[in-house]
C-alpha cells in the first residue's frame, strides 16, 4: 500500500481546483531577480505583479516592474500555507499589503490540507474544526474568510468527541452544555460541584475572550485601548496567561477518575496532560465546542484554504505552489528576501515564516546563531512526537446507526494516555457530509502518536511490512472496542508515518507542534510573532497560542497586525513598542 501522501493529488486536479485563479501577467524569469519598485498603479488596481501558476506548469512566474534600487515589491513574503500562514497573508491583503506566499506543496493547507484517492476526499490532519460558528468575537475562521469574502457552508456536530476510556467510561460531549453537564455529573455524582467549578472558570475566561476584539497582544496601541476598554476581562485574562488547566482542576475536583478525564480533555487539544496545558486554550476549546459548536465545512476541511488562497488572490496579492524554500536572505542583520530550492529569489519589506520556529531558525537559517529568544524557547518547548496515520474507506454497514463523527479511544489504562500508540483519534466526518465517500462507504481517519526515531533506518521492505504491522494493531484494537467486523470492511487503506508527515508537511520530524518540556507557566513562555530578527516574524503552532487550527488563525491575525504597524498601514508608536516588546520579552525568561 502506498504511503498516503506520497502520491501528490493529480497535478489535473490540482488545476482545475484553481481554475479560478489568475494567470495573466507571465513572463519567464531569471533565477536571479530582484524584485523592485513599488508599483503604486497596481496597488490600487490591485493587479497581481506575479502570475499564480496553474501547478500543472512548469516554466516560473515572474514580476512586472524589475528595476534595480527602490523598495522591494513585496509588503511581505509568506513562507507556507498552512491556515496560520494563509490568515496572516489575507489579513494583510484586505489591509492594502501586496503579499507573495510561497508554498512547498502542490495545493495549500498544509496539515489542514486535503487529498483525493478513489472517490474519497480525505481531510490530511485537522478535522474537529472550532471557530467556525456565525457568532461571537472567536469565531476566526469564518472571520478569516469573511474578510476575504468568503463564507462555507458548514454542518454542526451534535457531539465534540465521543470518549471511550479507561473502566469502560464513556462520555459524550454534546453540543449543549446543560446536556454535557448532565451527562459528566451522572458519572461522577459527587462530584457535580467540582464539575461546575471547573468548568465555570473555563466560562469566565472564554467570556473575557470572547469579549475583546482579538488583535497582536504585541502592539501596545491595540492592547492599552483594550485594558482601558474591558479593564475586567483583560486582568482576567492576565490572571489566568500563566497558569495550567490541571492546576485549577485540581482545586475544584479531588477524584482521581475525573482528573484523568480532564488530562484526556486536554490531551486532545495539546498533545500533553492538564498539569501542562495552559488554561487560556483548554478553557477556549472547553467552551467554543458549547459557545459556537464544533462545526464541520461541507467538502471537507481542505475547502477553508482553498478559500482563503482564492481570496488571497481576488486581493490583488499572490501564491506560489512547488515554491520550496531553502534561505531566508539577510541584508546587515534584516531578513530581505527568500531563496528557493531552484536557485529563484523573492524579496519584500517583511518576511513571515510559517515554518516551525525549529525549521526556520534551524534550516531556513542555518549557519545564523540561534538568537537568544529561540533559545529559550527551545529551552522551554520541544518538539511533540509526530503521529501515524490511517485514512480508510469502510463499508457503511460496519458503523453501528447514531454513531458519532469523533471519537477517543484509550481501553485499559490511563498511563497510556501519553504513550506512543498509547491513544487513538478517529474521525469519521461522513457521518456528517457523505459526499466526500462514494455511496455505500464512509471514512474513517485514525491517528495515534508515533516518533519518527521509529521509523528511520528501515530498509523500503521492512518500512512497508512495519506500516502494516502497526496499522493492523490500531485497526484491530478500534475493531474489539468500537465496530465489530471493521477489518475486513475496509475498501481502501492508506498509513502514513512522521517520515510522511515530515516529508508533505515540511515539519521537523513531522512534528505534530510545540509542547511543554515540563511544567509551563501557562502561555506565558509562548513567544508571539516578532522574532529576535530584524523584518522577520513567525506564525503557526509554535508562536502564541500553539497548537490547533483556531490558534494558528489567532496567530495569523496578531501577526498580520503587528506586521501592519511595522509597515505603516497601522499606526504605531516606536517609544510604546519599545516597552511593550522588551516587556514581553522580560516576561517570557521567567517560564
Ligand atoms: N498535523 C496534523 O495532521 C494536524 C492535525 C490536527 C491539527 N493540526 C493543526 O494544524 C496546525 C498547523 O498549522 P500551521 O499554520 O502552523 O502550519 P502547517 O504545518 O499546517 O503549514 C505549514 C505550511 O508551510 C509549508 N512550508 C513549510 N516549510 C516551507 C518552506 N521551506 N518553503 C515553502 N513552504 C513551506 C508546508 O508545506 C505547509 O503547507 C497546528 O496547529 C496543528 O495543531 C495538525
Ligand atoms: C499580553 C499580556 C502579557 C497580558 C495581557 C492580558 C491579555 C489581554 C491577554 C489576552 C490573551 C488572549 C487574547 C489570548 C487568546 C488565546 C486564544 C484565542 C487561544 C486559542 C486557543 C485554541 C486552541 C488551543 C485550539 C486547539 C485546538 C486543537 C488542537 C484541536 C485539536 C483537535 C484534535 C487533535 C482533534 C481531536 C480529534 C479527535 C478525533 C478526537
Amino acid at each position: 500500500m502506498n504511503l498516503c501522501l506520497q502520491n501528490p493529488v493529480k497535478f489535473g486536479d490540482c488545476s482545475s481546483l484553481f481554475s479560478g485563479l489568475k494567470t495573466s501577467n507571465f513572463k519567464l524569469g531569471s533565477s536571479k531577480l530582484r524584485f523592485q519598485g513599488r508599483d503604486l498603479e497596481n496597488r490600487k488596481k490591485k493587479k497581481p505583479l506575479v502570475s499564480v501558476r496553474s501547478v500543472s506548469s512548469s516554466v516560473v512566474g515572474t514580476v512586472e516592474g524589475i528595476s534595480s534600487g527602490g523598495d522591494s515589491v513585496y509588503d511581505a513574503i509568506v513562507i507556507g500555507s498552512g491556515i496560520g500562514g494563509l490568515v496572516a497573508a489575507t489579513q494583510l491583503a484586505v489591509k492594502e499589503a501586496r503579499v507573495l506566499v510561497l508554498e512547498k506543496y502542490v495545493i495549500p493547507g498544509g496539515s489542514s490540507g486535503y487529498y483525493e484517492r478513489d472517490g474519497y476526499t480525505f481531510d490530511v490532519g485537522s478535522s474537529v474544526m472550532f471557530g467556525f460558528s456565525d457568532k461571537g468575537n472567536l469565531n476566526l475562521i469564518t472571520q478569516a474568510l469573511k474578510a476575504v469574502g468568503r463564507k462555507m457552508e458548514v454542518i454542526p456536530d451534535p457531539t465534540t468527541v465521543h470518549f471511550h476510556l479507561p473502566n469502560n467510561l464513556s462520555v459524550q460531549i454534546h453540543r449543549e452544555y446543560d446536556d454535557f453537564v448532565t451527562e459528566l455529573t451522572s458519572k461522577f455524582p459527587h462530584e457535580k460541584e467540582g464539575i461546575l467549578g471547573f468548568y465555570g472558570d473555563c466560562w469566565k475566561i472564554f467570556n473575557s475572550l470572547n469579549s475583546l476584539e482579538l488583535k497582536s497582544l504585541e502592539e501596545p496601541l491595540y492592547l492599552f485601548g483594550q485594558f482601558f476598554q474591558k479593564p475586567l476581562e483583560c486582568l482576567t485574562l492576565a490572571y489566568y496567561l500563566p497558569q495550567n488547566a490541571g492546576d485549577i482542576a485540581r482545586k475544584y475536583i479531588k477524584d482521581p477518575q475525573l482528573l484523568s478525564f480532564i488530562d484526556a480533555e486536554c490531551f486532545i487539544v495539546s498533545t500533553v496532560n492538564a498539569l501542562q496545558t495552559p488554561m487560556i486554550n483548554a478553557s477556549m476549546v472547553l467552551c467554543d465546542r458549547h459557545y459556537g459548536g464544533i462545526n464541520y465545512p461541507v467538502g471537507g476541511v481542505g475547502g477553508i484554504a482553498k478559500s482563503l488562497a482564492e481570496g488571497l488572490v481576488d486581493q490583488g496579492s499572490e501564491i506560489l505552489y512547488k515554491a520550496n524554500v531553502k534561505s531566508i536572505i539577510l541584508d546587515d542583520g534584516k531578513a530581505v528576501g527568500v531563496r528557493l530550492s531552484d536557485g529563484r529569489e523573492f524579496f519584500a519589506k517583511t518576511i513571515i515564516s510559517n515554518a516551525t520556529r525549529w525549521d526556520t531558525f534551524g534550516k531556513l537559517l542555518k549557519g545564523e546563531k540561534l538568537p537568544k529568544e529561540e533559545e529559550n524557547f527551545q529551552k522551554v518547548y520541544v518538539k511533540a512526537p509526530s503521529f501515524l496515520s490511517i485514512h480508510m474507506g469502510v463499508k457503511a454497514e460496519v458503523l453501528p446507526p447514531d454513531t458519532d463523527c469523533h471519537h477517543f479511544v484509550l481501553e485499559d489504562d490511563w498511563k497510556n494516555l501519553e504513550e506512543p500508540y498509547g491513544s487513538i483519534f478517529l474521525s469519521i466526518p461522513t457521518i456528517l457530509d457523505p459526499s466526500l465517500a462514494p455511496n455505500g462507504r464512509h471514512i474513517l481517519h485514525i491517528f495515534t502518536t508515533s516518533s519518527i526515531e521509529d521509523w528511520e533506518g528501515l530498509p523500503p521492505k521492512e518500512y512497508e511490512a512495519k506500516k502494516e504491522d502497526v496499522a493492523a494493531g490500531i485497526i484491530q484494537r478500534l475493531e474489539q472496542k468500537l465496530f465489530p467486523g471493521l477489518s475486513s470492511s475496509i475498501t481502501f487503506k492508506e498509513v502514513g508515518t512522521p517520515k510522511t508527515h515530515r516529508r508533505y508537511l515540511a515539519r521537523d520530524k513531522g512534528t505534530y507542534g510545540p509542547m511543554p518540556r515540563g511544567t509551563p507557566k501557562g502561555l506565558l513562555g509562548m513567544p508571539f510573532n516578532t522574532t529576535a530578527i530584524d523584518g522577520l516574524y513567525c506564525v503557526g503552532d509554535s508562536c502564541f497560542p500553539g497548537q490547533g487550527v483556531i490558534a494558528v488563525a489567532f496567530s495569523g491575525v496578531m501577526c498580520a497586525h503587528r506586521v501592519a504597524a511595522d509597515i505603516g498601514l497601522e499606526k504605531k508608536s516606536r517609544v510604546l513598542d519599545f516597552g511593550l516588546l522588551g516587556l514581553l520579552g522580560w516576561l517570557r525568561t521567567l517560564a
